[in-house]
């Protein structure tokens, strides 16, 4: 029986981060070699933008041939991926460091190779570590015919998180130290 992410009712409203971009300003991919929004081979190059109310975010997702699951249409886990990001982007605007502990996706509409995808996403409630995130996912035009809709919560996690599960060479590359990766996985 999964866990309830429907988001506390008297939870305050999430108030962005000081340091986050504005209003129409484009977020800078959470790291450079995500498969979500980095630009590196594979990546879907989800593009994000801050919304007008300074806290949602809307994201923009090109459909290519190389994202089909179908004869000419987008593979449902590439939009679970796209939704994942979109999510988390709008996380970013408030607080740092979350991995997603579970993310629903309902699929409304084929979506034909060609399409421009676009997401409202927004978080509703942040209660402790965890974070109730939800988004649309729009045909060609933001607020056009509904592709899809998601919610997902993330949880917070410290630095530890990724020095003892990640990958020590793409750790070294972001410049963690050996030293301080070993003792993560000691447990130190
Ligand atoms: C810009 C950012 C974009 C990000 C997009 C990409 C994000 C990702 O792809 S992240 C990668 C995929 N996710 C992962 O690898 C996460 C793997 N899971 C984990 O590491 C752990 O399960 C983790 C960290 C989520 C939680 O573990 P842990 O730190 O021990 O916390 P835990 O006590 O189990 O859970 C914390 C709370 O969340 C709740 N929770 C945890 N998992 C779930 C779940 N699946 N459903 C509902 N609630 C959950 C728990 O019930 C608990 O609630 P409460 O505090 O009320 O008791």
């Amino acid at each position: 029986m999964p866990i309830s992410i429907d988001p506390p009712a008297d939870a305050p409203p999430p108030q962005k981060h000081p340091k986050a971009p504005g209003p129409g300003e484009r977020t800078t991919p959470h790291y450079e070699g995500c498969r979500g929004c980095g630009d590196v081979p594979g990546s879907l190059r989800l593009a994000s933008w801050v919304g007008e109310d300074g806290v949602s975010v809307h994201s923009r997702f090109d459909v290519r041939d190389e994202h089909q699951g179908a004869p000419g249409l987008l593979h449902g886990g590439m939009l679970m991926t796209a939704f994942d990001d979109a999510l988390g982007t709008a996380y970013t605007q408030i607080t740092r460091a979350a991995v997603t502990a579970r993310l629903e996706t309902d699929f409304r509409r084929p979506v034909p190779v060609g399409t421009t995808l676009w997401f409202r996403s927004r978080v509703d409630a942040i209660v402790g570590r965890k974070i109730y995130v939800s988004g649309v996912g729009f045909l060609g035009e933001l607020d056009g015919e509904v592709a899809g809709t998601a919610r997902a919560l993330f949880v917070k996690v410290g630095a530890e998180h990724f020095l003892r599960h990640g990958r020590p060479e793409d750790l070294e590359a972001l410049g963690a130290p050996r030293e301080v990766i070993e003792a993560a996985r000691a447990g130190n």
